[in-house]
């Protein structure tokens, strides 16, 4: 499949062009080439547009099964929307399962409404006490699925459709060498007003590139390294250990490199992906806690765990004042599921 233009030869950049990349808000005219490697990988691993049918897909399972998983923490207003965007892709999904990452609202009742199981964490490994935070979710999801594959979408999306699961297992196959494919998109920033066309992808620009950029650069070809929707083999999966909150993507991708090889990843164009976005507080505290993962995998001491997030905000009403707001970032992570399982 030719990746949409980008070859090996090229430095990286479509058409043939190279060194100075011409944008029009001239914004990359101080641009490079990609390294040789990164622009290889680029070139091999990454499929824009996908290139298979669902009914091409079912033909390529051969036997092996699909599990999708929607870590769910009080979706009650998309779940049903995801469930049903995923159900459409028929028989390529062999289950659906909203993880219940511990939901006070309908998501529960919403979600087998839309016709997925629902699990509990306690359920999936019961007597092992949930720890907070949406990795411990994945974690937990690993026990409560059997499909040869699993595939990761968030319950918070919304215009969603089936080719969000046809992309994701396309690599996986067709593509023996692949064991992890990450979705990628235009991410439009929904704010409570208004949407942009882009902007969305807040901590991926601000924190994850510049940390893959300086601890793990055979990566900066990933173009969504944060992205929620992903799927992979169980038998990577069983064999990696999970962060605990918001640093688990950015985990199992350095951790997959790490254990399988740059060419064990593949990407796919899903497309237009719209989420709820979270405010810029809450932001900061993803990226905390993105930012002692890599540290923690580039070898370097990520310093005191927990650690204590100072933010500030605006007192009410207006011109009252700011104030400190404290809080404190851990996520306690968990190691491979195939060692919980064998000693249970
Ligand atoms: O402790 C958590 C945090 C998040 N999530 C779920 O994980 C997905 C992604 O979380 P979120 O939307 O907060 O991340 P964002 O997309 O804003 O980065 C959503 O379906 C959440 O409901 C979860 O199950 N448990
Ligand atoms: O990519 C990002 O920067 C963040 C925040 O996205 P937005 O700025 O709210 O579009 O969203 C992702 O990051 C989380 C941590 O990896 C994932 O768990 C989310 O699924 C993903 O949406």
């Amino acid at each position: 499949m030719d990746a949409g233009g980008w070859s090996e030869d090229t430095g990286g950049l479509p058409g043939g062009a190279s060194g100075v990349f011409k944008d029009a808000s001239g914004l990359f005219e101080d641009a490079v080439g990609l390294p040789a490697e990164v622009a290889g990988w680029f070139a091999r691993r990454t499929w824009q547009p996908v290139p298979w049918s669902a009914a091409e897909l079912v033909e390529a399972k051969r036997g092996r099964t699909v599990s999708v998983v929607l870590p769910a923490l009080n979706e009650e207003g998309t779940v049903a929307g995801v469930v049903s965007a995923v159900r459409a892709a028929g028989e390529l999904v062999d289950e659906v399962v909203v993880m219940d990452g511990g939901c006070t609202d309908r998501t529960a009742e919403r979600a087998v409404a839309a016709g997925a199981r629902v699990v509990r964490l306690d359920e999936a490994l019961p007597g092992l006490a949930p720890r907070p935070g949406k990795g411990e979710v994945l974690w937990r999801s690993l026990a409560a699925t059997r499909g040869d594959l699993i595939v990761f979408v968030d319950a918070d999306l919304v215009e969603v459709g089936p080719e969000v699961v046809v992309g994701l297992v396309g690599p996986l196959l067709t593509e023996p060498g692949v064991q992890l494919v990450k979705g990628f998109y235009r991410r439009p920033l929904r704010m409570a007003t208004t949407e942009h066309r882009s902007g969305g992808g807040r901590v991926t620009e601000l924190m994850a590139r510049p940390l893959l950029a300086r601890f793990a650069p055979q990566l900066s070809g990933v173009v969504q390294p944060l992205g929620g929707e992903y799927a992979a083999r169980r038998d990577l999966l069983a064999r990696l250990p999970f962060a605990g909150g918001y640093g688990v993507e950015i985990a199992l991708l350095m951790d997959t490199f790490r254990l399988a090889g740059l060419d064990a990843i593949g990407q796919v164009d899903l497309g237009v992906r719209k989420h709820r976005n979270r405010d810029l507080a809450d932001l900061g505290v993803m990226a905390s806690e993105i930012l002692a993962v890599v540290l923690d995998r580039a070898g370097v001491d990520p310093g005191p765990r927990p650690v204590d997030l100072v933010q500030f905000a605006e007192g009410e009403p207006a011109g009252s004042g700011w104030f400190p707001v404290v809080r404190r970032v851990e996520r306690t992570g968990r190691g491979p599921m195939r060692d919980t399982l064998t000693s249970r």
